[in-house]
């Protein structure tokens, strides 16, 4: 493939196709009510305080809710739950959501998906804007993981099973 230098918004996704990546379900509850959303862009900031990241567009029908709510929990899907990420992945009404899963709780109120990998119950720290999106920096206050869940990779547009061996 010849060198692009003039990147345009197409390459760019195209290019980030070939970048592999968890997805995970981002869920929130209080104030401002329940949402939920799918999101690649997720990654780890530093392990004192226990700070991920999550990048979440302003135009999204989820955007005030997480706003309003400051707390979040981050489900890391596993094998098998696909239909979950497409179901969070836009355009599906917030009820029929969260009647494809189970849910329980842990600190922040933020719904905890059963069957994830790991959860990562939050409260979001700080948040920065940058083009589209707000980087929402999250202080992790529990963490709930499942050691039989394989893993769920997105790449080059579609869903890979990740099996141990
Ligand atoms: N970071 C984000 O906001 C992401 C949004 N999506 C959305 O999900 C839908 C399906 O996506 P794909 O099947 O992967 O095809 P796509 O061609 O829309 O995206 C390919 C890759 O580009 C990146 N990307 C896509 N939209 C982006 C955005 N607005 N900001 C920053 N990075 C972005 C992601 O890494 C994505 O996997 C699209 O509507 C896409 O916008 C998907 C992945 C990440
Ligand atoms: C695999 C996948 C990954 C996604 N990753 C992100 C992400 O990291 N950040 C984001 O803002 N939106 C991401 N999206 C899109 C959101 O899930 C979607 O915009 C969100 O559900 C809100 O849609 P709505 O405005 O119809 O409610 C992703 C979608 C898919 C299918």
């Amino acid at each position: 493939m010849a060198p692009i230098m003039n990147v345009q918004r197409s390459d760019y996704r195209d290019a980030m196709a070939r970048l592999g990546a968890a997805v995970s379900v981002v869920t929130t509850d209080g104030p401002g009510g329940q949402a939920g959303f799918t999101a690649s862009a997720v990654c780890s900031v530093t392990d004192d305080p226990p700070t991920l990241l999550v990048c979440l567009n302003r135009s999204a029908s989820v955007y005030p809710v997480f706003e309003a709510n400051g707390v979040l929990c981050v489900n890391v899907l596993a094998a098998g739950q696909q239909t979950l990420s497409n179901l969070f992945g836009g355009k599906t009404p917030m009820p029929e959501r969260f009647a494809g899963a189970r849910w329980s709780l842990l600190v922040t109120g933020a719904p905890v998906l059963e069957g994830a990998t790991v959860s990562f119950d939050c409260r979001v720290s700080r948040r920065t804007e940058v083009g589209s999106h707000d980087v929402l920096f999250c202080e992790a206050v529990a963490i709930r993981g499942s050691d039989k869940a394989q893993g769920l990779v997105y790449f080059d547009r579609r869903y890979h099973d990740l099996l141990a061996a």
